[in-house]
């Protein structure tokens, strides 16, 4: 199951900033780095690709490549529905819901995203110890550190293993034994899955057999095809 996502002649304006993608780009299965400039864009970017915003010209395409009887192997158009169920993602100042436990809240996200039930305890027990949450896990969003309030964003983003996962700057606040933790999963989903990581920080574009580089520079979104180019792009 190969999905892509395919921006052409994308627009998008907020206030006095507008992002536009003039050249093709494709997100494919792999970890695809979106980087830049603080205010580049990067936010707006993830929020169109997790389709919470929505472009005023030009198309973003879902497609994944299927078998169907009589039709052979072809690529399927995906309505937003399609792809929003496939979808996993962590926006820049995530907040959950602040009146609920850790354990409440992963548990209700992890029903809404179809995790069968009789599964749902033990994988988050088991998600909360490899996070070093669990002993948390009665307390309420609203009283968790940035860190703590940060894996539990991660881990409602990654608990059903989703085809597209949309991080915008995940590691921020981790340690780094939970950045190490929260790497290897993402590295392990990004063999099947489109990864997307928004991040200001080189050293965090070190993982992925299959990695791609998306450069953002005052809203204009350009996709590089060598890794190597990000030395010579001015990030922060
Ligand atoms: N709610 C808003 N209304 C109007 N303009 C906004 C709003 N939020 C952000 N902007 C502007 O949109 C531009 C892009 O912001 P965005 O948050 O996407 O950048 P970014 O690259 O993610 O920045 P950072 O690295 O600082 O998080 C900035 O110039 C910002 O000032």
């Amino acid at each position: 199951m190969s999905i892509r996502i395919t921006l052409s002649n994308v627009e998008y304006s907020r206030g006095t900033f507008k992002l536009a993608v003039d050249t093709p780009c494709t997100f494919a299965a792999g970890i695809n780095y979106v980087v830049g400039r603080n205010g580049a864009g990067k936010s707006t970017a993830l929020k169109l690709l997790a389709t919470a915003v929505e472009p005023e010209k030009g198309s973003m395409i879902f497609t994944m490549l299927t078998s169907e009887e009589g039709a052979g192997m072809h690529r399927k158009q995906l309505s937003v529905e399609e792809a929003r169920a496939l979808m996993g993602f962590l926006p820049q100042h995530f907040t959950g819901y602040s009146d609920m436990t850790i354990e409440r809240y992963l548990t209700c996200m992890a029903f809404h995203k179809g995790i069968p039930h009789r599964l749902v305890k033990a994988a988050l027990e088991k998600w909360l110890m490899d996070s070093k949450l669990l002993e948390l896990r009665k307390r309420k969003l609203r009283a968790l550190s940035g860190g703590q309030l940060q894996k539990v964003g991660l881990i409602q983003a990654l608990i059903n293993q989703p085809r597209i996962c949309i991080l915008d700057e995940p590691f921020e606040g981790l340690d780094n034994q939970e950045k190490t933790f929260f790497k290897r999963v993402i590295y392990k989903l990004s063999h099947h899955s489109i990864i997307i990581i928004s991040t200001n920080f080189p050293e965090d574009m070190e993982q992925g057999d299959q990695k791609s580089l998306f450069y953002l520079d005052e809203g204009k979104l350009r996709m590089y095809d060598e890794m190597a180019e990000v030395d010579s792009l001015p990030i922060i």
